[in-house]
């Protein structure tokens, strides 16, 4: 019988197909780590912003949890969208049972500028759901709220990621650099150590899911067992490419390549 590994993502939805649940799914199956989902949010957005947003009954997210913990193996589990504290505090209740690591992509504002997660959830999200993760994955912004404090340099950077794990006790702390200028550098704090991760920007407007796409991708390769270090190492790869052979679809941002990697596969 083959084995597999497995990895949850619980999040949002985009019809359009490039960030939240779709982004997640679609990642997974790329680098075969079969992919589950829990559905907390149906969004209607596309490449130029969120026009709706429909949440699930709480019950219903339970239901949901429930059938996939009670009855599959969860090797890796992320999550995307959420929108309110009950929600946070059923993800808070459930997913320390898989006992898989957990990988937060904060997610608080869409690329569009639209909001994502309600005002009041995010000191919840900070104080109940941080201290649970293996790693958390803020953009600029999103480490902004974290720390409190302005991001500005690239040693901010490094200050934020450090703050983000020793006082607010998240696993390791990723932070992204798609929204500071020159090379996207991302900075991981492991508890222990700094780590860089950089690439040449490349100039494209099409950056709906970036940021779903990498944390999907590292919760991916730590569910085939690598470490951390190369876990966000080979992300950071995955996302480069698909961010350098992104599709200029829609009028908007439009979504970034999820097979780009394909092609080095053939390759090897
Ligand atoms: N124009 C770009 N060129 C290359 N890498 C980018 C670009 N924009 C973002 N990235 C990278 O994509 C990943 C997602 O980052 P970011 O855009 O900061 O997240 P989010 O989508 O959550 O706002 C990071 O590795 C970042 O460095
Ligand atoms: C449901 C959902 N979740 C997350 C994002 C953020 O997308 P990005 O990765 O571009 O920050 C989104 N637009 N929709």
């Amino acid at each position: 019988m083959m084995s597999v590994n497995t990895a949850l993502t619980i999040a949002g939805t985009d019809p359009s197909g490039g960030a939240g649940i779709q982004a997640d799914l679609k990642t997974f199956q790329e680098l075969e780590s079969y992919g589950m989902s829990v559905i907390t949010s149906v969004v209607a957005q596309n490449t130029t912003g969120v026009q709706a947003i429909h949440h699930i009954p709480l019950k219903m997210i339970e239901q949901q949890l429930d059938a996939v913990i009670s009855d599959m193996p969860i090797h890796a589990v992320k999550t995307g969208m959420i929108a309110s504290i009950e929600m946070m505090k059923l993800i808070a209740e459930k997913t320390p049972k898989t006992d898989a690591p957990y990988v937060m992509d904060p997610v608080m504002v869409a690329t569009s500028g639209d909001t994502l997660m309600e005002a009041n959830a995010r000191n919840f999200l900070r104080e109940q759901l941080l201290p649970l993760t293996a790693l958390v994955t803020p953009n600029i912004p999103e480490a902004e709220f974290l720390i409190g404090e302005q991001i500005e340099t690239v040693e901010d950077m490094m200050q934020a990621a450090a703050l983000i794990v020793d006082t607010f006790g998240a696993g390791a702390a990723l932070v992204k650099g798609g929204h500071m200028t020159g090379d996207a550098i991302d900075f991981l704090y492991d508890g222990n150590k700094i780590h860089t991760f950089s690439s040449e920007r490349i100039d494209t407007k099409n950056t709906h899911g970036t940021g779903c796409t990498y944390s999907a991708a590292i919760t991916a390769y730590l569910s085939k067992g690598f470490s951390l270090y190369d876990a966000v190492k080979k992300a950071k790869h995955f996302v480069t490419a698909a961010i350098a052979n992104s599709f200029s679809l829609g009028s908007g941002h439009g979504p970034t390549n999820h097979w780009a990697t394909r092609a080095e596969k053939v390759r090897l």
